[in-house]
């Protein structure tokens, strides 16, 4: 029986050429995350990803516009996505929903060529903001809103969520979230969307499964609960007494610590400085010190640090978006990473099939159910 680890902690489960983390250094196929969350668009993220390259402007013009077609999906006349919209404090559920259900409508789901993959991989990615917004939009009894074709992706995304046109601020905030969030190696719901695309499954299942792997708290549920957190602690007075009783009964803070950054996260200074800036906008600065008195203590205490999800909470609660939603955001951009890594694992595929060490019980001889 070969070793095993906790968690798969440590194992390296094939080759990829889409995200690299070295120390503290993550890069998407070979460009630094610095450099593409200061220069780059989301759209040319999401070509890098797939493609290993960056486009050229007909390509980048080519993906947007093909974006674009597939943003519009029709959640306004489809009784379905307002039942799953009704369903109120659900929104990671219903996002889950809601692609399966925009998968059975897709005649070449299942036709599994690079170009259908590809195809799909743009239909897959239009439609997860679309269906958050709607989503949204639906649970309020407010009509959807249509993307605008001389909008970008981020500009969208805000505009189809608020109905109106978002200030350059929200979206350059926006497009850096989305990039940061893109793609993180074989974390734990890229891990099961490549698991699923290699029984030779299709990317809608890959998507949904990924959806819901991402949804638990340890993982893209963390940020909700964040802000939940900070919520409930309320003021910068009542941070130590919180964090030190969390601690003492043994409980985790949520947006601390990380599997693979045992140095820090290096997504975490830019939701930083973004939470910083904007929290100050907003009038709530407040919640940018308790965040920072917490993660001072965790690191004191536990010599833990804050991830991803630590400060992106308190960026999207700045914008003004509902909690229940920033799990789904942080799904919108990872789709990109998701389908990346799906059309990765078809190309050179073989089942993803570990074993377990066997600890139960052995000889056991059936016994008639009255005897029991
Ligand atoms: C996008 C993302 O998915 S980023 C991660 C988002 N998740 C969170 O923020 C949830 C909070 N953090 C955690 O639960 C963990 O740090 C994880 C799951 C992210 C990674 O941790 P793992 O490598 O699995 O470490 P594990 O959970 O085994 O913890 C190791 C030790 O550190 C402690 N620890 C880890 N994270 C935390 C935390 N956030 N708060 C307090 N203690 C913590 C554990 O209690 C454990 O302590 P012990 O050895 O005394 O029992
Ligand atoms: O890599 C991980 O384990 C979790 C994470 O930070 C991410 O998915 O962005």
């Amino acid at each position: 029986m070969p070793e095993k680890s906790s968690g798969l902690e440590g194992v390296v489960i094939g080759e990829s050429r889409i995200s690299s983390i070295i120390g503290t250094k993550l890069t998407y196929c070979g460009y630094e995350i610095d450099d593409l969350a200061e220069n780059a668009e989301f759209e040319e993220v999401i070509f890098l990803l797939w493609n290993d390259r960056l486009p050229n402007e007909e390509e980048l013009a080519d993906l947007k516009s093909n974006l674009f077609k597939y943003m519009s999906v029709t959640s306004n006349n489809s009784e379905q996505f307002k039942a799953f919209a009704e369903n109120k404090g659900r929104a990671m559920a219903a996002l889950r929903t809601s692609i399966s259900y925009i998968g059975i409508f897709d005649e070449k789901a299942d036709d599994m060529n690079e170009e259908a993959n590809m195809n799909k991989a743009i239909r897959i990615q239009a439609a997860m903001p679309a269906v958050v917004a709607d989503f949204e939009r639906l649970r309020n009894g407010l009509e959807t809103i249509a993307p605008k074709e001389e909008f970008g992706f981020a500009k969208n995304f805000l505009y189809m969520l608020f109905g109106e046109e978002p200030t350059d601020t929200q979206v350059e905030a926006m497009n850096k979230a989305l990039i940061l969030h893109a793609d993180h190696e074989i974390n734990a719901s890229t891990f099961t969307a490549r698991v699923c695309v290699a029984t030779l499954s299709d990317l809608y299942s890959g998507t949904v499964a990924a959806i819901g792997a991402l949804k638990g708290p340890l993982h893209g549920g963390a940020n909700e609960q964040v802000m939940n957190m900070l919520t409930e602690i309320g003021s910068v007075d009542k941070v130590e007494d919180y964090v030190y009783k969390k601690l003492e009964n043994k409980e985790k803070i949520m947006g601390i610590g990380h599997r693979v950054y045992k140095d820090g996260d290096p997504r975490a200074k830019y939701l930083e400085d973004m939470a910083k800036r904007l929290t100050e906008e907003n009038g709530e600065s407040e919640l940018y010190d308790m965040s920072i008195k917490i993660a001072e203590i965790v690191e004191k205490e536990k010599g833990l640090l804050p991830n991803v999800d630590f400060f992106s909470a308190s960026v999207y609660h700045s914008m003004g978006i509902p909690h229940d939603l920033f799990t789904p955001i942080f799904a919108v951009s990872r789709a990109s990473g998701w389908l990346a890594h799906m059309m990765e694992q078809y190309r050179n595929n073989r089942l993803i099939r570990p074993r377990a060490e066997y600890v139960g019980h052995v000889g056991r001889k059936y016994e008639p159910i009255e005897e029991r």
